[in-house]
């Protein structure tokens, strides 16, 4: 060092500068520096100065932020001007407050937070002042003992635009139109009259939805009209059911090897990598089959199956092209005449499941519940493509209003979101139209019942009468009642049988109410449930020896081939605790749906001033190692004592511990439609199949990382393989 301060003093001698007093300052603390290293790095002094600067500035701009944001919390009054106490929390920034922590995965970066500030929290979604609750006590006591006071929902800007303005079901504020679109919910289709309609179809619908799966799994193209009904079974047998029993692998087993991530390998067999919104076309390769099956992926066939079941119930007829083609079948096989009839055939179909377009027409045309001779049901192909509108509508519904978008929360943001708001608008407005379009078939379809009296096997009352006896039309749906005297364009407001015999009609109820109904029951039942049923059968690939289990209780209490009824299946301890296991672990509603204020409220001696928005994190509760013994630990057990369903442990909202269907006046209205879905389709999968990971997917590579939304899903789902059990 001293040589180097002697050659630097040599060459500036004469000339000693700013400069060089402030190298040798240098120099002398930093020994290892010579005077060439900081000669050649001088010219990144400005920009180390910029980049010095620029550090100073956001360190003080934070550091001011937090202390005003402190000041604002600390000094944050009620209308009367006291000082309120407010639950504790981590400072927001200025403008977006705590946003942009919550980006990615809120309930779990909130469960975190609480960790630090506790069970009561506060936190700033940008302007909004936001409770999070995350202890069984404190759930209980803003949703149960004071359920009156924060029964209400807030209703950022999306969520206003995706629901006119508050007026669907899941998002109305509490009030009396809330109170009577619950009502009719409670009454039109949670009553046990229609909990037994919805228990038939699904019978049905399961048949179907097995073999949509096998199909697809066959790779979409054989032929197997009625090939699934009987697999398995002693008649396929004696059938001589291609399928059964125990058939010639039809192909070599084939690995994915030849892709170098054998995960990637079978999204690509199954239809390429599954995106967001569950790409599930048609299988294309044969990387990760087994015996000639293709792993198949279980959105879009589980989306269909739930959708077919509301659609049936609420407008009198499934919607899914698998289902139209059913439709076709039946009333082709019905005895009428097929000379004005071409029915399509499986093999006909394009591998995606959806059919060609000149069969589409005829299927809309001919087959539809909605369509009758005479052609009044305009788009024919529209009609055909309904089941996918609904689908990516549901799913776009899903991002959108379940994302935080910070210009909800910031509102000098929201000129810059206009557009944004446009396009929620847009989606909203498709949904409502898809929803009128089945209204007004429904409409034509009561009306040519009443009108037809024709026997001509060429008019609808024919079709419909096939239709009927196959069980694919609904004679009673819950629309026929919500709108009992619909006028032709389904444009001025409905005579309401329903609202005629509720008293709170101080509030308007007119089509586009009517119809919100109907949305948020189509949107909140569907996904839900889909989500779910997946979320089951990974875990059930996740852990073979629980599946064995499982399988092992269904076999023993039902057998392989019985179609169980709903007490068969309330009554298995091992299922149900399966599960209630999976919507602990993978509550679709992580943090239920959000909560708002509706008065000053005093909670654990915090003030929570009116118009706050409250979250409960559900998903933290489960997961809280204070309330359950190893949350990680994926284990059914926990729910079973003495051999049985440990009944204080039922998802019904009374176990503050474990409440993913919410609790109080806002709980889940669809509680026992969802369980006893789930139940039904898991059962029914397992007594005919063996649910199996492709070739070369170990359980453990299975990941189950939430993709948020408003309800979470998989982000990477695995395509699963159906063998028949026969065939094992
Ligand atoms: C496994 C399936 C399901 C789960 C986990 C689930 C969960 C939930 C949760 C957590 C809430 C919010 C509760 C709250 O904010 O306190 C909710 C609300 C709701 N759910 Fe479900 N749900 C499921 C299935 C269904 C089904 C099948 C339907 C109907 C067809 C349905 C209809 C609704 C409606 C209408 C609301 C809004 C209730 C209101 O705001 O008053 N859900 N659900």
């Amino acid at each position: 060092m001293g040589a180097d301060v002697g050659s630097f003093a040599e060459d500036m001698s004469g000339k000693l500068t700013a400069e060089s007093v402030w190298m040798r300052r240098m120099i002398a603390w930093c020994p290892w520096l010579s005077v060439d290293d900081l000669r050649s790095h001088l010219a990144l002094l400005p920009l180390g100065s910029l980049i010095l600067t620029a550090l100073v500035c956001v360190l003080t701009a934070s550091s001011l932020s937090w202390l005003v944001a402190k000041w604002v919390i600390a000094g944050a009054k009620d209308r009367r001007g006291r000082k309120l106490r407010l639950a504790p929390g981590p400072a927001p920034w200025p403008i977006v407050g705590n946003l942009l922590q919550l980006q990615r995965h809120p309930h779990r970066v909130l469960a975190k937070m609480a960790e630090q500030y506790g069970e009561l929290m506060t936190i700033h979604m940008g302007t909004a002042l936001t409770l999070v609750v995350s202890s069984p006590a404190a759930a209980k006591e803003v949703l149960l003992t004071q359920g009156t006071t924060f029964a209400s929902r807030p209703l950022p800007p999306t969520a206003n635009a995706w629901s006119h303005g508050g007026r669907s079901l899941g998002l109305a504020p509490y009030g009396p139109l809330w109170r009577k679109q619950r009502k009719i919910a409670s009454v039109q289709l949670f009553s046990p009259r229609r909990m037994a309609q919805v228990d038939a179809v699904r019978r049905k619908l399961t048949n179907f939805l097995e073999e949509e799966l096998l199909r697809k799994g066959q790779g979409g193209a054989q032929k197997q009209e009625g090939s699934l009904r009987n697999v398995g079974t002693k008649e396929a047998a004696e059938e001589g059911n291609g399928l059964s029993p125990a058939p010639t692998p039809l192909l070599t087993e084939t690995t994915s090897s030849s892709l170098p991530n054998p995960v990637a390998a079978v999204h690509v067999a199954a239809g390429g990598i599954c995106h967001p919104a569950g790409n599930e076309r048609g299988p294309s390769g044969a990387a990760g089959t087994m015996h000639g099956l293709q792993p198949v992926h279980l959105r879009e066939n589980l989306f269909h199956f739930a959708l077919d079941t509301l659609t049936y119930v609420i407008f009198g007829s499934p919607v899914s092209p698998a289902m139209q083609h059913h439709m076709a079948k039946a009333i082709a096989t019905s005895g009428c005449s097929t000379s004005t009839m071409r029915m399509p055939t499986r093999a006909q179909e394009p591998e995606d499941g959806l059919e060609d377009d000149a069969t589409r027409r005829i299927m809309s045309k001919e087959a539809s519940l909605h369509t009758m001779e005479g052609g009044k049901s305009g788009d024919d192909v529209k009609d055909d493509q309904m089941a996918k509108r609904f689908y990516d509508v549901v799913l776009s519904m899903m991002q959108v209003v379940g994302m935080v978008q910070i210009p909800d929360f910031v509102p000098s943001l929201r000129f810059f979101y206009r557009g944004y708001l446009q396009y929620v608008r847009g989606v909203s407005n498709t949904f409502r139209a898809l929803t009128l379009e089945l209204i007004e078939k429904r409409r034509i379809f009561q009306q040519n019942v009443a009108g037809n009296s024709g026997s001509s096997c060429t008019t609808l009352d024919h079709h419909q009468a096939a239709l009927r006896e196959a069980g694919l039309i609904n004679p009673d749906a819950m629309v026929d009642t919500v709108f009992n005297n619909l006028s032709p364009s389904g444009t001025s407001t409905p005579k309401n049988l329903v609202a005629s015999t509720m008293k709170d009609d101080d509030v308007v109820y007119g089509e586009t109410e009517a119809c919100l109904l109907l949305m948020a029951l189509v949107a909140a039942g569907t996904d839900t449930t889909t989500s779910t049923t997946v979320f089951v059968l990974m875990e059930l690939l996740r852990h073979p020896e629980k599946m064995a289990l499982l399988k092992a209780e269904l076999d023993e209490a039902i057998g392989m081939h019985k179609v169980p009824s709903e007490t068969d299946l309330e009554n298995l301890p091992y299922l149900n605790a399966f599960l209630y296991e999976t919507l602990r672990m993978h509550s679709v509603s992580p943090m239920l749906l959000p909560h708002q204020a509706m008065k000053d409220a005093v909670v654990f001696g915090y003030d929570v001033p009116a118009g706050t928005t409250v979250l409960v994190n559900v998903w933290a509760i489960m997961h809280d190692p204070k309330v359950w013994s190893e949350p990680w630990e994926f284990r059914p057990e926990r729910f079973i004592r003495d051999g049985l369903l440990a009944d204080d442990m039922h998802p019904d909202g009374k176990n503050f511990e474990f409440f993913p269907f919410g609790s109080g006046r806002r709980i889940c209205p669809g509680i026992r439609l969802a369980l006893t879905t789930v139940r039904f389709v898991v059962s029914r999968l397992l007594q005919r199949f063996d649910v199996m990971l492709p070739p070369g997917i170990k359980p453990e590579d299975l990941d189950l990382t939430e993709q948020d939304g408003l309800v979470i899903f998989p982000e990477n789902p695995m395509p699963v393989i159906f063998r028949p059990r026969s065939m094992g």
